[in-house]
């Protein structure tokens, strides 16, 4: 029995994630979970799942209320409390399915803690990936991806050494806004940006996806995951999203994983990893759907956050940090209706110019140009919020 601490169980991620839980109970017990705002669905869990011994709040008011109606278990709140479930004794798998910058330390302390970590918060490589790549191997601990695509290539790479790939293929849907000209991005809503064509995801990373930022940090992640340079990492346009990714080998092979658009695969094969364990909900890819499947480079033209994330990752330092915190705090503003659409490529691509490069940052360095991006989005966007 594999015992799970779920960072973000009320999302998209973590609500999949105790799905594949429950249908596997000799497999798999969740011991602690953190929520941020959403209480209602927090209860429900605790009530659903008896094993949950720890809970981690946003907030420390509520946090004290809860604590009050459910005096059996323990609490903690805030990023302390994040950092503390990731670091209790008892358990053996760390999911980090929180959104955001905030998924970064608590990672860096389940792997000082031992423990294995199944990581769908690509912003921690995206912002530290030279600190959790450098504490994955001091405490000699496996990292399994949950992103759909890594966990395809992870599973391409099965059997197949390191020196054997010559590139990678990030496949990307193309996003909410895929056959829009950039002329017509001007004025689209938050609505329709929030539409993502095949996958069903939280806020942050389905407006990501329609900007391509989220397949830069992909890019990035891959980086870091598999240890391969940028110029072997290609982004094509699949909009099908049914192959996931693929990897190309020096003899030219190139093998794809296929597979529906559900993100309970990945979650369960980075829990279950080595073995394979069946799928539960008995609706296996079918390609009478699929009759056709098209593919096409991605421009950078078209998406110049995509083009910002390979530069980005080649200059490294504190650049992606400052990237990913941009991105959250001006796909906020999105999210708010205080800025538009394009206004959120602005806000990153002036933030990575203009925060202090840092070619070799330590952790501190990291955390204080979070805030240094995201104080300089607020000041770029001021008389919006006002
Ligand atoms: N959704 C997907 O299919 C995929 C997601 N990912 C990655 O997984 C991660 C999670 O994404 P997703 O599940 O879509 O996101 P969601 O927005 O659905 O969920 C985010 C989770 O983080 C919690 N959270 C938000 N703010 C805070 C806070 N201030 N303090 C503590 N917890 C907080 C939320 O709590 P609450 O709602 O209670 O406030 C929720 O549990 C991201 O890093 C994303 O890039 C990667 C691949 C696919
Ligand atoms: C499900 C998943 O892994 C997301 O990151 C997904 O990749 C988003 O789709 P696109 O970024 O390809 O639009
Ligand atoms: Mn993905």
């Amino acid at each position: 029995m594999k015992r799970i601490v779920l960072l973000g169980a009320s999302g998209s991620i973590g609500s999949q994630t105790i799905d594949v839980v429950l249908h596997h109970k000799d497999e798999f017990s969740i011991v602690a979970v953190s929520v941020g705002k959403n209480i209602e669905k927090l209860k429900m869990l605790l009530a659903k799942i008896p094993s949950i011994q720890h809970v981690c709040v946003a907030d420390e008011q509520v946090k004290e209320v809860l604590r009050l109606e459910y005096p059996d278990k323990q609490w903690y709140s805030g990023d302390e409390g994040l950092q503390a479930l990731a670091g209790l004794a008892e358990y053996d798998i760390f999911v980090d399915a929180v959104v955001g910058f905030r998924g970064l330390l608590p990672a860096l302390t389940a792997i000082a803690n031992h423990k294995v970590i199944a990581l769908a918060n690509k912003e921690s490589l995206v912002a530290g990936g030279p600190l959790v790549k450098a504490a994955l191997a001091k405490h000699q601990v496996p990292l399994y991806p949950i992103d759909s695509e890594h966990s395809a290539i992870f599973q391409c790479l099965q059997g197949n050494t390191h020196d054997s790939i010559d590139k990678l293929i990030i496949t990307a849907s193309g996003g909410s806004f895929r056959d829009l000209t950039r002329e017509q991005l001007q004025d689209v809503s938050v609505e329709a940006a929030l539409h993502h064509p095949n996958w069903n995801m939280g806020g942050r990373i389905t407006i990501d996806s329609a900007t391509m930022m989220n397949k830069g940090f992909e890019v990035i992640e891959a980086h870091y995951l598999f240890d391969i340079p940028y110029e072997k990492i290609d982004v094509l346009i699949h909009r099908e999203s049914a192959i996931h990714s693929m990897v190309q080998f020096q003899d030219h092979a190139i093998i794809a994983q296929i597979g529906t658009a559900d993100m309970r695969l990945p979650i369960q094969y980075a829990l279950s990893y080595p073995q394979r364990l069946k799928m539960y909900n008995d609706e296996p890819f079918d390609f009478g759907k699929f009759a056709t499947l098209h593919f096409e480079p991605a421009s950078m033209e078209r998406y110049p956050l995509l083009k910002l994330a390979f530069e980005v990752g080649k200059k490294g330092g504190n650049l992606g940090a400052i990237m990913n915190a941009a991105d959250e705090e001006a796909v906020r503003l999105f999210l708010n209706k205080k800025i538009a659409f394009l206004d959120i490529e602005t806000s990153v691509i002036k933030a990575v110019e203009g925060v202090r490069f840092i070619a070799e940052p330590t952790l501190q360095d990291i955390i204080e140009s979070d805030a240094a991006a995201r104080r300089f989005v607020k000041d770029m966007w001021k008389g919006a919020m006002e």
